[in-house]
């Protein structure tokens, strides 16, 4: 399967508010590729319907070539860390993940190795209701690589981690990267941005205002922090 987003004029209104009104972009593999944008630009909206969480009022939002819903097993074709992912608070962490593996034929021994990964072993068998945020987080993650995606998708995957954490998300990602997955991260951090990631794509009212090498950036308007305000301006 390709490690590839294809998003192809993607359109989206809630009642009189235009989510996404053009969004068009790709997505590839080998890079962080930063999603970035005001508050209110449509980037969680964008990945909400990549995941077939919402459904477009018209254009095409593939991943490897597919729709989400086409696909035959998703948690080997993406992994996604949406805000606020979905917990059942009184289930162990270690639970959450057996029953999200086990709905997709994925054995036990890759959810220790992932409890393992994301350093949450300690914590596994405790319930995952009174999990601090960071934690939380490092459980989503955990939840997207069970099934080794070439795809990942994640919405601020920075919140609520301590500087432990920031280094060992930066480099996870790095790593998934370089293996030659497609990494699509929305964030607004442009400083951790400015150094992670090898691609940015700029949203401003639903639609691209920039799709470039950060370097480009770098080099155009100095910074990312200032790339990005002019263009969102
Ligand atoms: N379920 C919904 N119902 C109504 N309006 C919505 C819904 N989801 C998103 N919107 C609206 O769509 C627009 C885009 O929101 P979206 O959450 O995609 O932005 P975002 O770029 O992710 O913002 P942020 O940086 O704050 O996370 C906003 O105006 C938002 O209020």
């Amino acid at each position: 399967m390709d490690a590839t987003i294809d998003i192809t004029g993607l359109r989206k209104s809630y009642g009189p508010t235009a989510a996404l009104r053009e969004m068009t972009f790709t997505v590839r593999p080998g890079q962080v590729t930063g999603f970035v944008g005001p508050n209110g630009a449509g980037k969680s909206t964008t990945m909400r319907i990549l995941l077939g969480l919402d459904h477009p009022d018209g254009g095409t939002a593939l991943i490897g070539g597919r729709r989400y819903r086409d696909l035959t097993k998703p948690l080997e074709a993406v992994g996604a860390l949406l805000d606020g992912t979905a917990l059942q608070p009184s289930r162990s962490g270690r639970n959450h993940l057996l029953w999200l593996a086990q709905s997709q034929g994925l054995p036990a021994s890759r959810v220790d190795e992932l409890l393992d990964e994301v350093g949450l072993a300690g914590v596994a068998r405790r319930r995952a209701g009174g999990y601090s945020l960071g934690m939380r987080q490092r459980l989503g993650v955990a939840a997207a690589l069970l099934g080794d995606p070439p795809v990942l998708i994640l919405d601020e995957p920075f919140n609520g981690l301590d500087p432990a954490g920031f280094v060992w998300m930066r480099d996870l990602l790095r790593t998934r990267a370089r293996e030659g997955r497609a990494v699509l991260i929305s964030s607004h951090l442009m400083g951790e941005l400015q150094d992670l990631a090898g691609h940015v794509i700029v949203v401003d009212r639903g639609r691209v205002v920039a799709d470039a090498p950060t370097r480009a950036m770098r080099e155009r308007y100095g910074s990312l922090e200032s790339a990005y305000l002019e263009l969102t301006r």
